[in-house]
């Protein structure tokens, strides 16, 4: 994983932009090198290439103002001169300074040109670095909001970030530049080159100054750029289109986006005002320097003691510094301002997930000999309190899932089955207890290898704008060229009846977003959804409400047709339906988080406890 090393971390995640010191921002410039191997890695030949284009386009503008001095010199030797003069060595000065001209244009636009190639390659290559990242992560982190914060700083660190290449190559580029333009203004005069520096010096500190709170503004309105991107998709998505209208919520969109984004652009305004009026004055006097410079020059050249060239050489040179140095300034500025934003890039990357495999994994038993056993399990999700009370998902929670064995989950909204069922995913971890399989705690196994033996079909499973084929092969994604696979699972699920009434088939785009993309009802997805389980050649299988938007009729089919599927597997399904529960060996009924009962149908009935006056609720109403 992309991860810079420890010193380079210095600058804490937490610490907020108001508070970022100077030193902080120095510090922020350690993640230069950590970044540049990035960019090497990403291609070392545009790398190197753009590495020494600058360093011969570094050397030209000293090269041709000295020959512009020479030329000059030459002409007023020629001028000087009786009668016919040989004039071949000024026209071969003219030649070479034509050819450094064409050269001067020729490397920039090559700098130019390496430059966003390697900015183009840098974009992808990170971007796939963070949704690889992205997936490593906890399910946990992705439900916090300051996980959301940071991923979008990264995020936008993965466009624009080759600017900071640019700038620093750039650097050096200036820098080297300034060098051969300081050579030749020392020989003539040192204290010109200590008047400059003191006249770019104010615009720097200035703009510093400025760059760190637009840095910090930015920072802090990370969430507010979130809720706009949040409002422009709401006001504007096909999944939201048809609420919008019934509800009339343009109005109130728009109402609270044009709010929001008028708040930041106000903040930004008095910023962008007072640094252009700050950056006005104190460029004013990097000016009045030059100008003292330029007179003393003019002076030197009126009294003889210096020639015409050398007057058009130092004062060409003079400007040109002041130029680069407050360029190389500012730039160092802007540079720092850019280190720290690489910051929000590296904190992303050293985010690591709680839940991984341990270094010596167990492999997923196969076939499972003894069941999952929850022991004593307790679970609290780290977001969830109510009057300021922690609340619990799951407690006490004690059963064993027994090889081939087909449990139903029942219990009330929010009574924890979801959450159950994610912890025998390892979707989370047990706060408290421990869940074992066949002896082991489950931490003790390969993660991929028990996400590919336990699977599950959530309620509020992906529906992806892909093709219909895609959406079942979900389930084994490797076997998405399988097509006798993925019809025979869509066969089982019923998906197949769905897929015969598209157009292109299995190839049928679905979801209108992108080409010529179909909706499909919530039973259709359902049935597509579901085809992914018989994809899957899982051991234990898990149905979260798999049949709530079927009919009665695809419902009893698909029941029929899982029990042949998970045959000699264990299998748990969630359903309010009493008819698919009662088909379960055991049922599980859980309330408030806690287990209440479990038995089979006709245990739990004779019990007459809560299954038994939910089953008669239900059924009663079905007379
Ligand atoms: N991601 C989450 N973050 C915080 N709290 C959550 C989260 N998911 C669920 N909860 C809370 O945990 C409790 C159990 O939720 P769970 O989804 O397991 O219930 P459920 O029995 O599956 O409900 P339903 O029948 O409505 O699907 C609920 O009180 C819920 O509010």
């Amino acid at each position: 994983m992309m991860k810079p090393p420890k010193s380079e971390r210095r600058v804490n995640a937490n610490t907020t932009a108001e508070e970022l010191s100077w030193r902080d921002r120095f510090l922020a410039l350690r993640n230069l090198p950590a970044f540049f191997r990035l960019v090497w890695a990403v291609s070392p030949a545009l790398f190197l290439g753009n590495a020494i284009t600058r360093l011969f386009r570094a050397a030209l503008p000293a090269a041709t103002l000295f020959v512009g001095k020479l030329i000059i010199d030459e002409v007023v030797r020629l001028s000087g001169q009786q009668g016919a003069a040989d004039t071949s060595h000024l026209w071969w000065l003219v030649g070479a300074e034509f050819g450094l001209a064409i050269l001067s244009t020729a490397f920039g636009r090559l700098v130019s040109l390496l430059d966003s190639l390697l900015g183009d390659l840098f974009a992808n290559q990170t971007s796939a670095r963070l949704m690889e990242h992205a997936a490593s992560l906890d399910l946990e982190q992705f439900e916090d909001a300051t996980f959301y914060d940071k991923l979008e700083r990264a995020r936008r660190q993965t466009t624009g970030r080759t600017v900071l290449l640019s700038q620093v190559f750039g650097q050096a580029q200036e820098l080297i530049s300034v060098g051969f333009l300081a050579a030749g203004l020392v020989v003539y005069n040192p204290w010109l080159l200590l008047l400059l520096l003191l006249a770019v010096t104010p615009a720097f500190i200035a703009d510093n100054y400025f760059n760190q709170r637009s840095y910090s503004l930015s920072r802090s309105w990370t969430p507010e750029r979130r809720e706009l991107d949040y409002l422009r998709y709401v006001g504007a998505s096909d999944e939201t289109a048809k609420e919008v209208k019934i509800f009339g919520l343009s109005d109130f969109l728009i109402g609270r986006f044009k709010e929001l984004s008028w708040q930041y652009y106000v903040k930004n305004r008095s910023l962008a005002v007072s640094r252009a009026g700050w950056g006005t004055v104190l460029t004013a006097l990097g000016t009045a320097g030059y100008y003292g410079a330029y007179f003393w020059i003019v002076l030197r050249a009126v009294s003889g003691q210096i020639s015409l060239g050398d007057l058009t050489f130092l004062a060409a040179s003079f400007r040109q510094m002041r130029g680069s140095l407050e360029g190389i300034l500012l730039q160092f500025s802007s540079l720092t301002q850019e280190s720290m934003y690489l910051q929000d890039l590296f904190d992303y990357f050293a985010i690591q997930p709680a839940i991984h495999s341990t270094p010596d994994p167990l492999p997923f038993p196969n076939p499972i000999r003894e069941g999952f056993v929850f022991d004593n399990v307790g679970f609290k999700y780290a977001n969830a309190s109510s009057n300021g009370r922690e609340r619990w998902a799951l407690r006490n929670l004690s059963f064993t899932l027994q090889p081939g064995e087909k449990l139903a989950l029942v219990g009330e909204n929010g009574a924890g089955k979801t959450t159950l069922v994610k912890l025998l995913a390892r979707l989370y971890d047990p706060a408290e207890g421990r869940i074992l399989l066949d002896g082991h705690d489950l931490r003790a196994y390969d993660l991929a290898d028990l996400r590919r033996h336990v699977g599950v079909i959530f309620q509020d499973y992906v529906r992806l704008k892909m093709s219909a084929g895609v959406n079942i092969a979900v389930g084994d994604i490797d076997e998405r060229t399988n097509k006798p696979r993925i019809e025979q699972s869509a066969r089982q699920s019923l998906a197949d009846t769905v897929i015969a009434k598209l157009e292109n088939g299995y190839d049928q785009q679905l979801g209108r977003s992108f080409g010529k993309g179909v909706e499909l009802s919530g039973g259709e997805w359902q049935k597509i959804a579901l085809g992914r389980a018989y994809m899957r050649n899982a051991q234990v299988l898990i149905l979260d409400e798999p049949t709530a938007a079927l009919d009665a009729r695809a419902e009893y089919e698909v029941f029929q047709r899982f029990a042949g599927l998970t045959e000699g597997k264990s299998s748990v399904i969630i359903s309010h339906r009493f008819s698919t529960v009662r088909m379960a060996d055991r049922i599980l009924v859980l309330e408030g988080g806690t287990l209440l009962e479990i038995g089979s149908h006709a245990e739990l009935l004779a019990a007459n406890g809560r299954y038994a006056e939910l089953f008669q609720l239900q059924a009663r109403g079905y007379q």
